[in-house]
This record gives structure tokens, sequence and C-alpha cells, in this order.
């Protein structure tokens, strides 16, 4: 049952109570986790297999740390052929969409003969985080791996958690072999984001660290950002709708409960002009819940972090939901397109009612590696920009150099940066210039 949420005009009381299930957790947790960090920092393998055990149960040593050729193929076997069918599609839907986002190198030939430009070039390595603790997400491989492959990392590596058997889910294996990644490290949670931050013994240190998990792994990144590069905080799901009084209750309550079976720290809000229409989504909450196997989770997070805020006007509906900046935006009304530009900040929009969420998840070619907890009000989704860092080039010849020298060494003394004057100076003493054997240049 969604509790109504009394939005009285003060939006950021509202953004506080949502963003909230972010910030007092963290605070919990966050000890936690920096102790799992220092001591995978000081011991390396000794504490990263301690943890393994302890936390996930899993005998951890060097041996088995990785999945074996014929951990490979044994997991594959198990794999129907459709199942790998429909990876392929997902993975060709997700390359389509994550093209548009190649080509950001550039250079530009001045007539004066200055020239400029950016060379993009891809992360050399990088390790992609796949959740396995209450679901395993084989369609966050391959979310990660495509923007990965598209810019052109060449050395990828997987760390996700096993349980006590030490078997990674034939589902992940199946969609890390269809991206063409072959190490996977069986170590998860905030151990595994220091393990690959710092580097151990027998996992080498990565460039950057993407890919959702839970509030520990989340934290875990936050900590080590700085000795790695990550992605952004994507931690436990979230849906907003905005829906008018249009829409279909059936689908506002089963997308709603579509991210809030993700994890009980998952959210799932409507914002809606419509008050009838929180009574039936109410109806088809209770409804539905009954036939689903995750019917717990759901609950729990609709109970803790759900809920229906009623405005007077739709654009009311999206300064609330541009304040709380959620990972996925629904937009559930009478001509969804138009009001495309009112949105400001969430990760992903879904326009209508035949563009549901779960769509995005795995088939519609956007990327489901998405900020949460407000996030996205200062980071983007993943996508191929995330792997590739860009370095600027300059040429000018001398006489260019000439027009500039007086404003740049005036510029330098105002710093009191003699030297920087003075690298100038030096290629304009006279006597240099006389027996100046560069004359090309
Ligand atoms: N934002 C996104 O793009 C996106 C996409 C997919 C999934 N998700 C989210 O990813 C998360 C997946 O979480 P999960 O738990 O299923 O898997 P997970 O792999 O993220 O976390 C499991 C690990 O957490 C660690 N852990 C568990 N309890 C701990 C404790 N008390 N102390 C220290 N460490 C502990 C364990 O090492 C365990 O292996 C969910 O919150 C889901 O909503 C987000
Ligand atoms: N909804 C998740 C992002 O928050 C991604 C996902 C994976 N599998 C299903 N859904």
């Amino acid at each position: 049952m969604l509790k109504k949420i009394n939005n009285n005009g003060n939006i950021s009381q509202i953004a506080t109570k949502f963003q909230g299930r972010k910030t007092n957790v963290s605070e919990e947790v966050n000890q936690i986790v920096q102790n799992i960090v220092d001591d995978i920092r000081a011991k390396g393998d000794e504490a990263l297999f301690d943890y393994a055990k302890k936390l996930d149960g899993y005998k951890l040593t060097k041996e088995n740390l990785t999945v074996t050729p014929a951990e490979r193929v044994a997991g594959l076997e198990k794999i129907d052929p459709d199942y790998l069918r429909i990876l392929q599609r997902a993975k060709k839907q997700i390359e389509e969409f994550h093209k548009h986002q190649l080509g950001n190198s550039w250079t530009t030939y001045k007539e004066n003969g200055v020239i400029m430009g950016q060379i993009a070039r891809p992360l050399e390595r990088v390790a992609l985080y796949v959740p396995g603790g209450t679901a395993a997400y084989p369609s966050t491989v391959i979310m990660n791996a495509v923007p990965a492959l598209l810019a052109g990392v060449e050395d990828l590596v997987i760390i996700t958690p096993v349980k006590a058997d030490g078997l990674v889910n034939p589902n992940i294996l199946a969609a890390a072999e269809v991206c063409g990644i072959s190490t996977i490290y069986k170590v998860g949670g905030a151990q595994a984001v220091a393990a690959v931050a710092y580097g151990t013994s027998s996992i080498p240190k990565v460039d950057k660290i993407v890919g959702p998990g839970n509030l520990f792994v989340a934290t875990a990144k936050k900590i080590c950002y700085g000795i790695v590069d990550i992605d952004m905080i994507a931690g436990p799901s979230e849906v907003l709708i905005i829906a008018d009084e249009y829409a279909n209750p059936k689908y506002v309550a089963a997308d709603l409960m579509a991210q809030a079976e993700h994890d009980k720290l998952a959210s799932a809000i409507l914002v809606t002009t419509s008050e009838k229409l929180v009574v039936l989504v109410n109806k088809e909450l209770d409804r539905q819940v009954k036939s689903l196997e995750r019917r717990e989770i759901i609950e729990s997070s609709i109970e803790n972090y759900g809920g229906a805020i009623l405005v007077d006007t739709l654009d009311e509906a999206f300064e609330v939901s541009n304040q709380l900046a959620p990972e996925h935006l629904e937009i559930l009304t009478q001509d969804s397109l138009a009001q495309l530009p009112k949105v400001k900040n969430a990760g992903s929009i879904f326009l209508g009612e035949y563009t549901p969420e779960p769509l995005g998840d795995y088939m519609s070619g956007s990327n489901h590696v998405l900020p949460t907890g407000g996030t996205a009000k200062f980071y983007s989704g993943l996508g191929v920009y995330s792997f590739v860092k860009y370095s600027t080039f300059s040429y000018y010849p001398k006489a260019i150099l000439a027009t500039f020298k007086d404003d740049v060494e005036a510029f330098a003394e105002s710093e009191g940066l003699t030297a920087h004057a003075n690298s100038i100076a030096v290629r304009f003493d006279e006597a240099d210039e006389a027996k100046n054997t560069n004359k090309g240049e």
C-alpha cells in the first residue's frame, strides 16, 4: 500500500525523506566499509579471503579465485540456446544505442598554422561489478561491457560474489561469453571493490570500477574514488512515476513493483494529479503482489521507501521529480513526449504506457546502470564516455607564439610565476635567434 506523502508545496522536505534512505544507512554502513577497505589495503589477499568467508561463506584461495575454463564450459552447458539468442539480441540493441556516443576526438587546423584538438583514448584496465547478492544480473554484464568494448577497453574483468558453493551463476557466465570477457573473479561486496582499487597479489589494480551494487558496494566505490575512477553511485534501484488521471493503474502498480523487487532499500514513488488513481493503484498493488516471487522485498521497500505524492498540476509533479532526481522516471500522462522538456534531473526517462522501465533494464538499448539517491542531479548513466579519457593537443608556429608572447608573460608575472614567463621569453632571445637551427618550426 502506497503511503500518501503530503506535498504541502514543501518539495525539499520530500527530497530529504527520499534521499534519507541513502544518507541514514550510509552513516551506519560507512564505518563497516571503511574497515573493510583499510584491511584489504593493509593485508591484501589475506583480508580478501577472510571477508569472502565471513560475508559470503566462500572459502576463497589464490587457486579458486577465478572462473576456470572447465567451470565456464560446465556453466554454459546448462544454458538454453534460446537464452543465448536473447542475450545476443539485448547486446545488439545496446550496441546500436551506444554507437551514437562514439567519436569525441577532434582536430582543428587554423589558417595561421595553429593546430589544436582532443584525442579520446580508452581506459586500459576496467573492473565491471556484477551484483550477485539477492539476484543475479546477467543484463548488468552486457550493460557494463558493451560501452566499454565500444570505447576500446582491452582489459575488462568481472568481479561478482559467489556463495559457499563457489559457483558463478551460469546466466552471468553466458552473458560474459557473449561479450567475450574471460576473466571473472569470484569476489563481491566492498572487499572486491577495494581489492581491484588497490590491487592485491592475486588481483591486479584497475583504472576504473563500474557497475551497480548494494549499499556496501556503492559506499566502497565512493571511498576508493581517487585511487581509481568510478562511474557513479549506482545504488539501490528507484522509480518515480508521474501519472495523470488517464494512466492505467494496473501498469502503474506493475512498474512500481518492478523496481521495488530489487532491494528492501529500493524506492518506488508515484506523483500524480489524481487522488482516484492512488486508490486504484493501491488496489492493483494488493492484487498483483500476491503472485510475485519477491513479495516480501516488494512489500518492505514500498512500505519504507515508497509513497504517493498528490499534486495540483503536472508542472508541480515535474518540480517534485526534478528535486528527487530519480534513477528512472516514467511519464504516464497524456501526450507524454510533450512533457520531456520539463525533465531536468533523471537517470533514464521512459515515455508513454508502452515503454515500461523493465524494457530499458534489458532491451530498449539505453543503459540500466544509472545514478541513484538524487545523484542524477550531477551524474549521467553509464555510456561509452565512461570508458574514455581525453588528451588535448596543440601546435603553435613561432610566428604565432610571438603574437602571444607579451600577454602570456604578463599573465604569468601577475601570478608570480616568473619561470612560466621565462619559458616564453627564452624562445625569443636575440642571441639564439641568430643561430636557431629549428627554422621550420
Ligand atoms: N542502479 C543500478 O543501475 C542498478 C542495477 C542493478 C542492480 N542494482 C542494485 O544493485 C544491488 C544488488 O545488491 P545485492 O545485495 O543483490 O548484490 P551485491 O553484489 O551488490 O552485494 C552483495 C555483497 O554485499 C556484501 N554484504 C552483504 N551484507 C554485508 C554486510 N552486512 N557487511 C558487509 N558486506 C555485506 C557481501 O559481500 C555480498 O557479496 C541492489 O541494491 C539493486 O537495486 C542497481
Ligand atoms: N533496474 C535495475 C537498475 O536499477 C537494472 C536491472 C537489472 N536487471 C533488472 N533490472
